[in-house]
Order: C-alpha cells, then sequence, then structure tokens
C-alpha cells in the first residue's frame, strides 16, 4: 500500500473532529498507543524533568479500565514504567525492542540482544568523546542510546553529530535515528514502533474487527506506527516534526491529548452501557 503523507498543519483537528472519529469507532473498541515524550509530557530541556502529570495519569488510569492502552516510547522500558506509574499498562520501550505488560508478560520481539556488546561498546566512547562538549547528555536505554544536543550550543552541534558518525562507522552492528534534538543509535535492525504495535495487536489478541487500533504521537519515530496502521487504524500527530507525516489527525498539546483521551474514554464507556 502507498502511504499517504501530509504536511501537519493540513491535518484536520481530531478535537473538531470528534463526530467523524467517533463514527469510525462506532461498534469497535479502540486499542490506544501513546508515545511518551511530547504527546502524555511536554518537551522540556532535560529527559529527566519529563514528568507525567497527575491529571495524565489518571486520564490514562481511567482509559485502561476500558480497554487496552500501551506506551511505545524511545526511552528505556523501565525508565517509562516509573514514570508512567500504571501496571495495567502495557509498555513498548527502547522503539519497541523491549515490551512489557500486565501478568508478567515480557518479550523483547525485535531480535536486539545480539546488538548489546555494540551498544555497551558505543556508549563508553560517546560518553568520552562528548565528555567536553557542554550540555550534550548521553542517555543510555537498554536497546538505544540518546545523544542530546537541546542544551549545547549552536556552533558545537557538528561536534556532536561528528562523535556520532565516528561511532556508527565503526560500528555496523548500529543505525542512526533521528528525534527532537538527539541523535540515536539503535540496533541495525528492521524493527521499530510499527512493527511493536503490529506484534502487540497481534498479541493481545486484537486483530479482529471488533478493534480498531489508534495511535498518538508527536515525533518523526512515531511516523512508523502512523504508516503501519494507514487504511486499518487511526494516527493522530501531537503538534509537528521536520518532515510530513502520516497520521490523519492533529492534536495541538499534550493538554488536548489529554481531553481527547478523557472524551474516547467516556465514548468507550457509554458504548459498553449500549
Ligand atoms: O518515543 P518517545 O517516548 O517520544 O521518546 C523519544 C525521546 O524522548 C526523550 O527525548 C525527548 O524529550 C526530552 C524531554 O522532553 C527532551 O529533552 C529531548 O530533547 C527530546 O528529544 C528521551 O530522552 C529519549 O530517550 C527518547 O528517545
Amino acid at each position: 500500500m502507498m502511504i499517504q503523507k501530509h504536511e501537519a498543519h493540513e491535518l484536520p483537528s481530531a478535537l473538531e473532529k470528534l463526530h467523524e472519529l467517533k463514527t469510525q469507532l462506532q461498534g469497535k473498541t479502540p486499542a490506544v498507543f501513546l508515545d511518551y515524550d511530547g504527546c502524555l509530557t511536554p518537551i522540556v530541556k532535560r529527559p529527566e524533568m519529563a514528568v507525567l502529570s497527575d491529571y495524565m495519569r489518571a486520564a490514562l488510569q481511567d482509559l485502561a479500565s476500558v480497554t487496552k492502552v500501551a506506551v511505545v516510547s524511545g526511552r528505556d522500558r523501565q525508565n517509562v514504567e516509573q514514570l508512567v506509574k500504571l501496571d495495567n499498562l502495557y509498555f513498548a520501550g527502547s522503539h519497541g525492542f523491549d515490551i512489557s505488560g500486565p501478568d508478567g508478560m515480557a518479550s523483547e520481539p525485535g531480535g536486539a540482544k545480539a546488538a548489546l556488546p555494540a551498544l555497551d561498546k558505543a556508549e563508553i566512547i560517546l560518553q568520552e568523546k562528548l565528555r567536553h562538549v557542554a550540555g550534550s547528555q548521553v542517555e543510555r536505554k537498554r536497546y538505544a542510546i540518546a545523544v542530546h544536543f537541546r542544551n549545547v550550543p549552536d556552533e558545537q552541534v557538528e561536534n556532536v553529530r561528528n562523535a556520532v558518525n565516528e561511532v556508527l562507522d565503526a560500528m555496523p552492528a548500529l543505525k542512526i535515528g533521528h528525534g527532537k534534538k538527539i541523535y540515536e543509535l539503535k540496533p541495525n535492525l528492521d524493527w521499530h514502533k510499527g512493527k511493536a504495535v503490529l506484534w502487540l495487536m497481534e498479541e493481545l489478541g486484537l486483530n479482529d474487527s471488533q478493534y480498531i487500533p489508534l495511535y498518538i504521537g508527536d515525533d518523526i519515530t512515531d511516523e512508523d506506527a502512523f504508516a503501519a496502521l494507514q487504511g486499518h487504524g487511526i494516527g493522530i500527530l501531537v503538534g509537528e516534526h521536520d518532515d510530513k507525516t502520516a497520521a490523519t489527525y492533529q492534536l495541538e498539546s499534550v493538554e488536548e491529548v489529554r481531553v481527547f483521551l478523557e472524551d474516547l474514554t467516556a465514548t468507550i464507556k457509554k458504548q459498553n452501557n449500549g
């Protein structure tokens, strides 16, 4: 299938088109997949500052009481679990390479284990190379390394990129990924958030006409999920990123995401009560 892409500003607002969306949902239960940074929490200066609000946590808890909810993040899976603090959700960390869920579900379906030695080595080299680049931050996740340059002066960002390129040139087991003011080193494998969402749909028995997948995210890595669901699910982009999008609706902010999720929960509850 040819993936349709649009500029973010061309997309209709999911809140303004709630009626149209509800028509798509009629009789079906949405399985909800959510990105973390930029979707459930606003983008902030440093990763450790992106704390989930109590309001958003309550909205997620309520939604998870009526349908399956998964957080699909570039973050380390354990880290995002600790930030969300809800035990009835599914979590896919390291861009989908590391998945957990209620009742002890634990799987690493992308086959990234073989890349661990390369990731360990890359982490050490990057820490050393970037030691003197003020504002840079190396964030290790089980199956990825984010090199942050949000707080690096513009004239030094090239030094960060050069360090990342040198490591990648020496390590064919890893590849580059992009995000908001980060370079990511990931296992050089054909696995991403889109494949993780399809895997979860299959694993949770949701590939049935009764369910419809709904994915909300803000970043370039979420495009794999929007593309994977195009034609048989709903993709909602939060804000915008530097590229065209395969999402079909848009929400302006994290606050709009919360309002949308609360409305979705109310719709499912109404549907369930006949
Ligand atoms: O897939 P996500 O859950 O959206 O994770 C993507 C990356 O998010 C984090 O970095 C981004 O958010 C930080 C906090 O707001 C911000 O400081 C940074 O500039 C953003 O790129 C996270 O730290 C990364 O590990 C994730 O890959």
